[in-house]
């Protein structure tokens, strides 16, 4: 493959040192740039960057930004990106006024999905999320966490972490797999909670386990779904198989999952919608990253995250898309940062940190991608041009984009 060099960039953004792995509380706001710029990618990988008054000399392909941002790659750590099918019947639902958990009683929710990817042969269920993923790529997401869960079964949660290890070996960008079944209860198990988290525990973790099958475990730690005790046995559990937690927490109420997810040291807890200060502070006394999904609250009407206390009290943010066909039908991370600016009240330069390279941290992947720094992969997008980096989030749902550059190749 031949080195590249993209010229005539108006403006490279996120040139954090390759020894940065996550950026906390106030140093979040800090987002190195460097303008009139050029990047070199050679192997795959950033090989240099500099200003125009010094372009490198040698025999390159030549690409111009013709003056556009260059971002690194949106590091989008939390998402259900393997379903079956939409769930637009929901959503008609939603607008006639009926909620999340009114949906869900209604044969709704994870349930539904779970009987629509029942009936989805592997095949189909791994070409449509292909699908879906490149559509993702082609606006800026350059690494990808994918959950279980809408298997619930031992076969089918198998079925969804083989879907996942055929994404990663066919998509060109780095994917990471959290095993999910505890998501909810089947119907099979309504009454029977500790049946389930006991074939959780004994059945499919043993066997996903055999076959590398994922890289952290997960639980949906809320009232009506896994309480904070069951969350623990679970976490405890996936530690004995290697596989560090990222959960779900606090999406509807103060779960005590954040206080789980910190005591078995997981990489991230997610939602976070509600929080006190007691959640505040025990995030603020780990290296766990709060994840916050402002898709999730802007699509089912909930309360946004309270980004501005977690900074405030020195906690690593990250953002990311939660797409699923039930809470957060988009994966469109530019609109993420958006909301992220717009509803959590995070400054462009905290929005673009947490969606990059404290994204990348929360999927262990700060080493290889999230920052412009030489030896990290090459991926990254080129804009149109822009007046200035606030631009990106303030102009919503314009599609800016214009190129998307993988492992060093134009996409
Ligand atoms: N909260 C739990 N899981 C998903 C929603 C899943 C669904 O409704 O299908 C979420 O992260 O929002
Ligand atoms: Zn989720």
């Amino acid at each position: 493959m031949p080195a590249l060099l993209i010229t005539d960039i108006g403006t490279l953004v996120g040139l954090h040192p390759k020894t940065t792995s996550v950026i906390s509380g106030k140093n979040m706001a800090d987002l190195p740039v460097l303008t009139n710029a050029w990047i070199l990618c050679r192997n795959g990988l950033i090989a240099d960057f500099g200003t125009a008054d010094c372009l490198p000399s040698g025999s390159f392909d030549v690409c111009s930004a013709k003056g556009g941002y260059v971002f690194p790659s949106w590091c989008d750590s939390h998402t259900h990106a393997v379903f079956a099918a939409p769930r637009e019947e929901e959503f008609v639902m939603k607008i006639k006024g009926k909620s999340y958990e009114e949906i869900t009683a209604a044969g709704g929710g994870i349930l539904n999905s779970a009987a629509k990817l029942e009936n989805c042969p592997e095949p189909e269920l791994f070409e449509n999320a292909e699908l879906r993923i490149h559509e993702l790529i082609k606006q800026g997401t350059g690494a990808l966490e994918i959950k279980s869960g809408y298997g619930l079964t031992v076969e089918n949660e198998l079925k969804m972490l083989r879907v996942i290890r055929k994404l990663k070996e066919v998509l060109p960008i780095p994917v990471k797999a959290s095993f999910l079944a505890a998501h909810t209860y089947p119907q099979a198990y309504r009454t029977n909670h500790a049946g389930y988290i006991d074939l959780i525990i004994h059945k499919m973790l043993p066997e996903i386990a055999d076959e590398g099958l994922a890289d952290y475990m997960d639980v949906f730690c809320e009232q009506g779904f896994f309480s904070a005790d069951e969350t623990e046995l679970l976490l405890e559990a996936g530690a004995k198989y290697g596989l560090p937690p990222k959960i779900h927490a606090n999406q509807f109420t103060l779960s005590g999952g954040v206080q789980a997810g910190v005591k078995h040291h997981a990489i991230s807890v997610d939602h976070l919608e509600v929080t006190d200060e007691d959640v505040v502070k025990h995030l603020a006394a780990s290296t766990t990253i709060a994840t916050l999904l402002p898709g999730c609250s802007f699509y089912l009407g909930i309360p946004f995250a309270n980004a501005r206390a977690l900074i405030d009290a020195n906690v690593a943010v990250a953002l990311a898309s939660d797409l699923n066909p039930g809470s957060a039908p988009s994966g469109n991370m530019n609109f993420v940062v958006s909301l992220g600016c717009i509803k959590l009240k995070m400054l462009p330069e905290e929005a673009i940190n947490a969606a990059t390279i404290n994204g990348a941290a929360a999927m262990q992947l700060s080493d290889q991608t999230g920052s412009i720094s030489i030896g990290k992969r090459a991926n990254f997008f080129i804009t149109k041009p822009m007046p200035s980096l606030a631009y990106l989030p303030y102009s919503f749902g314009e599609a800016l984009v214009n190129l998307v550059i993988l492992n060093g190749e134009v996409y």
